[in-house]
């Protein structure tokens, strides 16, 4: 039988989505899952693509299938699935075969394994995917990681089966061991943030407004001709308008408020914390689905203290106001995200190609937006500079930012949550506040621990009058 130029292990939502994106890109692509019976499944379900795929039911059948040097994609769940699938296969395997991750590892994995693999002198690539489904079949977007050369090996297959934004492949190497999956968990961390903010402008025209989801989709919908052209508000729109089958009623009325996850919020957080380049609106929005699953603690509390009103009185704010205001959290959280990636690429000896990853974010992942474009161009001029200082959207959040404050206030006196357009709006007065209050924390470190502090007027550590070390 004919070898094939890839293989791919892990049949699942994502696995059998890109290996069909790979068959009919022309790879021939050899295929195993852990459980046999659904490579079978898959392959009779592959339809006029079949005749490009190898099904194979053993590890050494699948690696016997491939032609060598080998290139082998695992698409099964992060953490210690990757690490046994590694062991289970490299026996099998010659010294200069390819396996690539391309799961939602966490890159302390990824850096890891990836150190592994030079120490043992085998190749091995982490790379990010993102575009759910949808985007593995027909084009998603891949941010990959771990030694150049390698990346290269099989750059012309991930090219081919990414998405395109204008004609350009959304498949970028971001340098070495674990970065392609840093930037996909960063990506992941804005992807939560990006649909808390959903979240709360659609719970405050629900709760706030009194508004059906019908109506709400039909928000979502206009918002997405404007500048929050997304994917996210596409859906929002999508999943606002869909009714259940079963009762008829709006699907979003019978969905349980609780929502899973999957940890790459949370790593984005821990690392942000790691570096110091803070990402409120993240964290909000990573609270905000922990305290989603803390469903009997919200009931009892809702026992306890009772409901808020949350019903705005008529007029007090407008559908154009919370437009405004998520333009202006959307705009934070992304200068908060690129920041960090900014930032932590230094720290481990990664130069992040920020346009690039900007760029690589325009099409097919689940954050695509219009507002990539631009951001792309703010980062080409001056990769450096957060975001909010860019002249582009120094303006747009100039024009917004007073409607963000409209309504986080008008939406917390009547009890209406919103943690991440709030956290916008702290990120946002912090940022123009040039003198904070910041001198009281260092008075007080140095009271209760010498540790001394600066002075506005001379150079130099300096303590208070007040002894130190209590
Ligand atoms: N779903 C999504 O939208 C996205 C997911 N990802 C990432 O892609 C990866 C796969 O996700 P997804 O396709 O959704 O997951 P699924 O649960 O749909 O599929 C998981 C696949 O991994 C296999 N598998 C599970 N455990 C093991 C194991 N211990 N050893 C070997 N194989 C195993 C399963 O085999 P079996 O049939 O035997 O159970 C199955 O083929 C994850 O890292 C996920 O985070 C990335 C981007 C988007
Ligand atoms: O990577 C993805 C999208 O980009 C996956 O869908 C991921 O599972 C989303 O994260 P979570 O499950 O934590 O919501």
């Amino acid at each position: 039988m004919e070898r094939s130029e890839i293989g791919l292990i892990g049949l699942g939502t994502m696995g059998a989505a890109l290996s069909l994106n790979i068959a009919e890109k022309g790879f021939r692509i050899s295929v195993f899952n852990r459980t046999v019976s659904k490579v079978d499944t898959f392959l009779s379900d592959s339809g006029p693509l079949a005749k490009r795929i190898s099904p194979t039911r053993s590890l050494e059948e699948f690696v016997t299938s491939l032609k060598v040097p080998r290139a082998i994609v695992l698409m099964v769940p992060a953490g210690d699935p990757v690490d046994a699938q590694i062991a289970a296969l490299r026996p099998l395997l010659d010294p200069d075969d390819l396996i690539i991750d391309a799961g939602n590892a966490n890159f302390h994995d990824t850096n890891r394994r990836a150190a592994q693999a030079v120490d043992d002198g085998v190749p091995y690539l982490g790379i990010g995917v993102s575009g759910g489904e949808d985007g593995a079949r027909h084009g998603p977007s891949i941010m990959g990681g771990g030694d150049r050369a390698h990346w290269d090996r099989v750059a012309h297959i991930l090219e081919a089966i990414s998405a395109r934004y204008e004609g350009q492949p959304c498949a970028t190497w971001m340098g070495e061991g674990g970065a392609g999956h840093f930037v996909k968990t960063v990506h992941n961390g804005i992807e939560y943030a990006d649909m808390q903010l959903i979240a709360e402008t659609y719970g405050v025209m629900r709760d706030g407004m009194g508004m059906p989801a019908a109506a709400c989709a039909d928000v979502f919908a206009s918002w997405n001709q404007g500048p929050l052209q997304s994917y996210l508000v596409e859906i929002a729109a999508e999943v606002s308008a869909a009714t259940d089958p079963a009762t008829g009623a709006p699907m979003l009325d019978v969905i349980l408020d609780r929502a899973g996850q999957k940890g790459t919020g949370r790593w984005t957080v821990i690392e942000s914390q790691q570096v110091g380049a803070p990402v409120p609106v993240i964290e909000a929005a990573v609270a905000a689905r922990n305290l989603s699953a803390a469903l009997e603690t919200r009931r009892a509390g809702e026992a306890l203290f009772g409901a808020a009103s949350r019903r705005l009185p008529d007029a007090a704010l407008s559908l154009d106001d919370l437009e405004a205001a998520m333009i202006a959290g959307k705009v934070m959280c992304y200068a908060q995200g690129f920041d960090l990636l900014a930032r932590t690429g230094t720290q481990y000896g990664w130069t992040l190609p920020m346009p690039e990853i900007a760029e690589v974010w325009r099409e097919g992942c689940i954050i695509r937006s219009a507002m990539l474009n631009d951001m792309a161009g703010a980062l080409r001029t001056d990769p450096d500079r957060n975001l909010l200082f860019a002249p582009y959207f120094a303006d747009l959040v100039s024009r917004h930012h007073t409607a963000l404050r409209k309504v986080a206030a008008t939406a917390a006196t009547h009890g209406l949550p919103v943690p991440a357009l709030s956290a916008a709006l702290g990120y946002f007065d912090s940022i123009r506040t040039a003198r904070s209050t910041a001198n009281m924390i260092q008075a007080q470190r140095d009271f209760f621990g010498a540790h001394g502090f600066e002075r506005i007027d001379a150079e130099g550590q300096h303590h208070g009058p007040w002894g130190g070390g209590g």
